[in-house]
Order: C-alpha cells, then structure tokens, then sequence
C-alpha cells in the first residue's frame, strides 16, 4: 500500500508479510528509484527533483526483522507547494496569490481529471491529478526492491525489463536480454538493448518533443531462476499470469498486458505455438519459451517474460480539446509541462510489480519467517522434484 500525493510532502509505502533477514539499505532503495527516472523524453521535473528516501520501520541494520517495512519517499520540491497542497486550511488570499493555485478546470482527455472529477465531487482537478498521477510510481519501485532483493536472496532470481516498442519503433524479432545485460540497458537512453531500434526511438522521441505531442510503448519483464509452480490454477484469482496482469495493468497509463508470445500466439497453429517438453540432464525442459513461463496458471521453472503497452502522456503539449467545467465552453486542456514519453520508467516501475507479485506468490508457496527458511522450504520441495526425475534443466533463454 502507498500513500501520498505528487506534490505532497512525501509518498510512503508499506510491505508487510517479509520474512526477516532480507538484506536492504536506502542506498539500494535509492538506486532503483534513480532508475526510475532514467530515460530520453522524461520532463523537466525529473531533473530538477531528487527523490529522498527514508527508511521508517521494519529494517534494522541493513536487514528486514519481519515486521512492516515503511518507506518514505520525500518530494524535495514539497517548500514550492506548501500553501497549494497544506493538509491544514490555509488563507484563502495566500492561496489565490499563487499561480500553482489556480482551479484546474480545463481537464485532460486521457488523464484521471474529467472522471475523478465527477466521481470525487472535486470542483477542479488539481485534487484529482496529485493521486493520479504517475509520481506515486516512487514508492512502489521503493517496495519492489525490497521484494527483489528477497528473491534474489532467496531463490536467485533475477529481474529486469527492456523498451521494445515506443510508438511506431520496435526492436528486432527475437530481441531477448540476458541477466547481465542490465547495466548495457540502463546505459542506453531509452532503455533499449537494440542499438539500431534505440536510434530511431530516440529519433522519434525528438521528433515528438518538436512537434508538440507524446508517445507510448512497450516494455517486456523478463524473469530468471524461478522455481516451477508459483501461482495456481485451482482459482481464476490464483493464477500466476492473471495476478502479474493485474499488477501491471495497476500502473498509470498501461492499457494492454501480454505474457509471453501472447496476441501473437493467437494467430499461429498450435503444433508451433506451444513448448514441446524434452528429456534433459536429471529432469526436463521446453524446446522453446513461448508461453513466457507461465502454463495453468503457474511458473514453469523457464524464463519469465511479460510485456505491457503504455499509452502516450496524456498531458500533450499541442493541447487536446476538452471543456471549461468552469463555464461550460469548449477549451484547450490545461498543460504546464509534462514527460513526452516515460516508457523506459515504466519498464522499472514494471519489474518493481512483477517483482511484488513473484514474492507474494513465492510466500503463498514456500512460507518461511527468515530468509534461510524460505530457502530451506524451496530446497526441499525442488529436491523432491528433481528425486521425481522432473527438475526443471537450467532456465535456457529462447528467444
Ligand atoms: C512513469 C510514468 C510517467 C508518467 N508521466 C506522465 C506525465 O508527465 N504526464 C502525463 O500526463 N501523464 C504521465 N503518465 C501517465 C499518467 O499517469 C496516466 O496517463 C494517467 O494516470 C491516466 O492513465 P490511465 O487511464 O491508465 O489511468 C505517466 C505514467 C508513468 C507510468
Ligand atoms: C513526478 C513524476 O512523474 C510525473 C507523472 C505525471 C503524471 O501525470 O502521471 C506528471 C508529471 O508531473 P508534473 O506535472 O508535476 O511534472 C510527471 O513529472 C515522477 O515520476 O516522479
């Protein structure tokens, strides 16, 4: 859970379920966040504001106790907006002589403000759009360090994601990074491992800025060193594929979920759409990695791989129509400034949520009060997989 608004004084986040002896520091929690704000076509804000990180509870010399981890994520541009965002009244004439203050009343197509008006009973948007707002984001990568360093630390698995669409520009078919290849992706402005489609992404984003408009994309998690038989598919609501949709649909913007070939699979004949299973070494394996990782609902034990698709910035500096709620008459949608594409960001904000569901869906499974339990209880239960002749070859990259 997250609490806080854009321009507040700070968003928090709290865990709560983490066995102990997880290791996590603030400077770790401030990496992922820093990566956060990585990416060519991020607004201004993303260079003028530092994300201040504070650790308030459930963490004790560098390593969970078992209790609720409380993350403080503080907005440094909080004394700008004191009087705009105070909790406590404030002096009407105050609030009215500052420009942040004015009623936003010219809402944005494509952003919360027209619906949360009507629903909120809010005069303006500015109430609405300080939750809606992507910002919150902050906090949730805060907490999915915290889950991907509990399953790196339990099961070595590795996250990281990739851009492989951004508007009209894919990578090359086939386009599949390896574990190593994360400080290559987040060296690269658009968080693209494709350097050919990484140009003209980056071309296209500065086509984009010039015209005054705003771009969406694709952005592919992919997942390492899972153990076979996370999630269910004894319930529609326990199946490993169905919750990671849900948590990436969760984020701003995100409008279509794919796990593995997804859409694409629908189009081909089944005898090439699924992954024949082979003999191997001591166990078993899949000649391919189409289904992503995930059949009936649970992980196969392969490399996990899901996409998600972001709409553009709703905030499009070429104003979109809309109407004044003020005094009914058509207008322009109110624009300060915004990010002409933030698809690299989602890509983090992207394994923070996968990372949170694979860890809640790994406590469901193995349980475990300390780090070294939950190891003890997987190890156990893949050694009597593999005592069945059934262990899952190491996870091979198809691409
Ligand atoms: C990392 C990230 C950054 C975003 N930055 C902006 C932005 O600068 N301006 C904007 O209008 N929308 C931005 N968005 C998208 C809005 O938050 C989103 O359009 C809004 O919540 C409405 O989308 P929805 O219909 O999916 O809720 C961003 C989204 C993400 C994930
Ligand atoms: C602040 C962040 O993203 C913000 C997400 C966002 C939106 O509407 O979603 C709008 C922009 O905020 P502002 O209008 O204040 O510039 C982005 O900068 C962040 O990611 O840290």
């Amino acid at each position: 859970m997250t609490a806080g608004e854009s321009h507040g004084e700070a968003l928090v986040a709290i865990i709560e379920g983490l066995p102990a002896h997880v290791s996590i520091t603030t400077s770790e929690i401030s990496e992922a966040l820093a990566r956060r704000r990585l990416g060519h076509g991020r607004g201004a804000r993303m260079k003028f504001e530092a994300d201040r990180v504070r650790l308030l509870g459930g963490v004790r010399h560098g390593q969970t106790m078992g209790s609720p981890v409380a993350i403080e994520v503080a907005n440094t541009e909080w004394p700008k907006w004191q009087t705009v965002m105070s909790p406590d009244p404030v002096d009407p004439e105050e609030l009215a002589g500052q420009a942040r203050g004015a009623a936003l009343t010219r809402p944005r197509p494509g952003h919360a403000d027209l619906v949360g008006m009507q629903k909120y009973a809010h005069d303006e948007a500015r109430p609405v759009l300080e939750r809606a707002s992507a910002r919150e984001t902050a906090a949730r990568v805060a907490v999915g360090r915290v889950a991907q360093n509990f399953l790196s630390q339990a099961f070595g698995v590795a996250i990281l994601s990739h851009v492989v669409e951004l508007g009209p520009v894919s990578v090359a078919p086939g386009t599949l990074p390896g574990p190593g290849d994360l400080a290559a992706i987040d060296a690269d402005p658009l968080r693209c491992l494709d350097p050919e489609a990484a140009a003209a992404m980056y071309a296209e984003v500065e086509a984009c800025q010039k015209a005054g408009d705003t771009l969406g994309g694709v952005v592919e998690v992919v997942a390492w060193g899972l153990p076979p038989g996370l999630g269910s598919y004894s319930q529609g609501n326990r199946r490993l594929d169905a919750r990671l949709a849900g948590a990436l649909m969760g984020i701003q913007a995100i409008k279509g979920v794919e796990i593995g070939d997804g859409f694409a699979l629908a189009r081909t004949r089944g005898s090439r759409a699924h992954d024949e299973i082979e003999p191997a070494a001591g166990g078993v394996r899949r000649a391919s990695g189409r289904s992503g990782g995930t059949e009936g609902g649970m992980s196969t034990g392969e490399v996990l791989r899901v996409r998600a698709a972001m709409k553009p910035i709703a905030t499009v500096p070429r104003a979109l129509r809309t109407v004044d709620t003020a005094t009914g008459e058509a207008a322009s949608a109110h624009h300060q400034r915004s990010d002409v594409a933030a698809v690299p960001a989602a890509g983090v904000v992207a394994e923070a949520m996968v990372a949170l569901v694979l860890a809640e869906a790994a406590l469901e499974k193995f349980g475990g009060d300390s780090v070294g339990e939950t190891r003890r209880n997987a190890e156990a239960y893949l050694a009597d997989i593999a005592a069945r002749g059934l262990a899952v070859a190491p996870a091979e990259v198809h691409a």
